[in-house]
């Protein structure tokens, strides 16, 4: 076991979010240290992968106003790291026609003036022949959106942080977390003291904030990552310019459905279902529930003509989802100085650098550069509990 170490902040969790926030706190010349109990890069959590989808199009306008720095964020990085890390293709969101999640989705990218598409259900045709858009539904395109390379901006974000002289230390798990003025931090491999410590552990909060007698309402389920092979190569390519896509509701499903075009593995597009089942994230391979590929596969079926509507390649990732699918960025409600960073329900990928500009704001106890109302923990009221 190594000796005792002082730090001004350490960051549990290397996901995007821990990453982030470490690179934010570097850059303010905090003595920071990032723990992660896995080996990097690892396939464990919520970041992994090649791909993420990045986008205005919100139900939310407060998500819109957010994205507006995190993708002058995005391209500092790229400059930064001196790696491509986006590709825009626009997202096609597609629903009931003026209603439900499609018609908030087409008010907030109005409101915001994002550059959009409305596609008439002819040139939808023309434009994009190889999907079908069920009946009653309508069909816009946030040109602003695309791909982000995930793998790739994990590996930049971590490496800017190190550049900076930032300490990242993996494979070693936090095993308690001490709270008082300063804060002890005990891993398998060495105990550290720091003046604040933001957790941000994904699907493994819960098991973290258990040490300071607090849990949040969070459910971790796990998602079918799904690639569907194309009839005829090239149909879905980003380089054929397919956008990305966003089914709010349809035949299938009231959760919604999203897609990226085909990319990371020739020939096979990604589509996923917006939900899963839960899992403990230590057993995350125990659960063998497949009713979302059923969906989805129906869903192919109807509205995929150029898939195969069998999935080719199956992978396995975790969502942690708070009751209302909002994140959470807050203080501990006991302890100042610890910072929690959790719950980003399947959607929190694209606002990395925001979410580490926040948590990095709050450990240092300034005024945070957006209105956190909609994370407060406060918001759960009755469902937070203690854990003593
Ligand atoms: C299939 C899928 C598709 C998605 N699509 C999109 C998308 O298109 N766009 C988008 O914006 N978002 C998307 N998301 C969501 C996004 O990927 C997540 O919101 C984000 O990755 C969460 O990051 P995180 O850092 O909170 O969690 P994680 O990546 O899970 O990081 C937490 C880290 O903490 C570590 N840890 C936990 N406990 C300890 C401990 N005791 N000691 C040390 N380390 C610990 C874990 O090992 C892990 O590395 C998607 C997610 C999934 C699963
Ligand atoms: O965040 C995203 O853009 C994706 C697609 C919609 C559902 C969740 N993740």
């Amino acid at each position: 076991m190594s000796t005792q170490q002082d730090y001004d902040c350490v960051v549990i969790g290397a996901g995007v979010q821990g990453s982030c926030t470490a690179y934010q706190l570097v850059k303010q010349n905090k003595k920071t240290l990032l723990l992660e109990q896995f080996i990097l890069p690892h396939t464990r959590g919520s970041s992994h992968g090649q791909t993420r989808i990045i986008r205005k199009a919100y139900e939310q306008d407060f998500y819109t106003r957010m994205m507006e720095e995190c993708y002058r964020q995005w391209t500092q990085l790229e400059k930064d790291a001196g790696v491509q890390l986006f590709r825009q293709t626009g997202l096609l969101v597609m629903g009931p026609e003026n209603h439900g999640d499609y018609q908030l989705f087409k008010d907030t990218l109005q409101k915001n003036k994002v550059p959009t598409v409305i596609l008439t259900r002819d040139n939808f045709k023309q434009h994009i022949p190889n999907v079908i858009l069920a009946e009653g539904d309508g069909a816009l395109v946030d040109v602003t959106a695309g791909v982000l390379f995930a793998d790739r901006a994990l590996k930049a974000v971590q490496g800017q942080f190190q550049k900076l002289g930032g300490v990242i230390r993996d494979n070693e798990r936090v095993m308690e977390i001490k709270p008082g003025s300063v804060v002890k931090v005990t891993t398998s491999k060495g105990v550290y003291r720091a003046r604040s410590v933001v957790i941000t552990a994904g699907p493994w909060t819960n098991r973290l904030l258990a040490h300071t007698g607090f849990q949040l309402p969070l459910e971790v389920v796990k998602i079918n990552v799904c690639y569907w092979r194309e009839k005829t190569p090239g149909t879905y390519d980003v380089k054929q310019r397919f956008p990305c896509f966003l089914l709010t509701e349809g035949a299938e499903t009231k959760e919604h459905i999203y897609g990226l075009p085909s990319n990371e593995y020739p020939g096979l597009v990604k589509i996923c279902y917006h939900m899963g089942a839960k899992t403990d994230p230590d057993y995350r391979d125990l659960q063998t529930d497949k009713s979302d590929i059923d969906i989805l596969k129906r869903y192919v079926a109807r509205c995929m003509p150029g898939l195969i509507p069998e999935p080719a390649v199956v992978e396995s990732c975790m969502y942690t989802l708070t009751p209302d699918r909002h994140f959470v960025l807050d203080y501990h409600p006991n302890y100042s100085n610890i910072i929690i960073g959790a719950g980003f329900s399947g959607h929190g990928f694209k606002f990395g650098p925001v979410i580490g500009k926040l948590l990095c704001e709050l450990s240092l106890g300034e005024v945070p550069s957006f209105d956190l109302s909609p994370f407060r923990i406060g918001r759960f009221q009755s469902k937070t509990k203690s854990a003593l």
